[in-house]
């Protein structure tokens, strides 16, 4: 049995997690913990691995306490920049267990994971590229983390094949044209109705390529959730892994 804590576990995505903890075969639900409650009760004896998903502002010190009390992490919040990456790198080489390990994901929807690949793949064949991400009203952060993953796997791909800068002759911009992350613009869509959407735009004259990944239930998260704990909980992967893609055989 593969002991899980979850961080974050009164919230839209935690409370998931420990139902999908509970409902599977091999994990078991250790700890689960939310604002105000003492992070430092989940030790190396009672948990394998944490799955943390709170909010952007906390998650960083989250990950750093339990990285040094000794346990891996799986985390789905959002908010990660390189400097953030970096202090985790920092904290996991100082860690007091050989080969912990941190997995962060953008996304854990196997749909979204595979529309970023595929974007990546399509990336150095057209012009024009942009990022529409489209959310639930009460998510606190935009652009989406994924939308930010995208763009940046946009950009390299492009960088890579030797891509200039995207067409785009705006002259005035009271915002229209959304934030630009790497050279790509992505735009935030927020709808009462909606949950977790992203579409990624290509085009070429006279052609378009439009690829979209739809999530319409939190539970289309719990399947990568499962697995990356179970990858985690392998040892193999020590250090930190950003990304499903790492799981899957793409
Ligand atoms: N990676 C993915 O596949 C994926 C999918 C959905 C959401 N997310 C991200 O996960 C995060 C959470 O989303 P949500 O919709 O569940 O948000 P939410 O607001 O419903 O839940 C956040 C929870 O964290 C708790 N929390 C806040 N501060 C805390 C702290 N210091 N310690 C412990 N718990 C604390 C809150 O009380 C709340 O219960 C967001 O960043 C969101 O973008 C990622
Ligand atoms: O509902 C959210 O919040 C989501 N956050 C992640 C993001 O910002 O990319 C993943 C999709 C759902």
């Amino acid at each position: 049995m593969i002991k899980v804590s979850v961080v974050g576990a009164k919230g839209r995505m935690g409370s998931h997690v420990v139902e999908a903890v509970n409902g599977a075969e091999d994990t078991s639900l250790a700890l689960a913990l939310d604002a105000g409650d003492d992070l430092t009760q989940i030790t190396p004896e009672n948990t394998d691995v944490v799955v943390e998903f709170t909010v952007p502002a906390v998650s960083l010190d989250n990950v750093l306490a339990l990285v040094a009390q000794g346990v891996n992490v799986v985390v789905g919040t959002t908010g990660w920049t390189d400097e953030k990456l970096d202090q985790v790198r920092a904290a996991l080489a100082k860690a007091p267990r050989q080969n912990q390990s941190v997995f962060i994901a953008p996304n854990f929807a196997i749909s979204a994971v595979l529309a970023d690949y595929f974007a990546k793949v399509a990336a150095p064949y057209f012009e024009s590229a942009e990022v529409i991400e489209l959310h639930h009203p009460n998510k606190v952060d935009a652009p989406s983390g994924t939308a930010i993953h995208t763009a940046h796997a946009i950009a390299e791909a492009r960088k890579d094949a030797g891509l200039g800068a995207v067409p785009d002759n705006t002259q005035t911009d009271g915002g229209s044209r959304g934030q630009v992350i790497d050279g790509i613009h992505v735009h935030a869509v927020r709808l009462r109705g909606l949950n977790a959407h992203e579409e990624v735009l290509f085009g070429n004259a006279g052609e378009q390529l439009t690829i979209r990944a739809d999530s319409f239930d939190r539970i289309s998260f719990m399947p990568g959730v499962l697995l990356a704990v179970r990858k985690i909980a392998s040892g193999n992967y020590p250090g930190l892994t950003v990304g499903l893609d790492h799981f899957l055989d793409l």
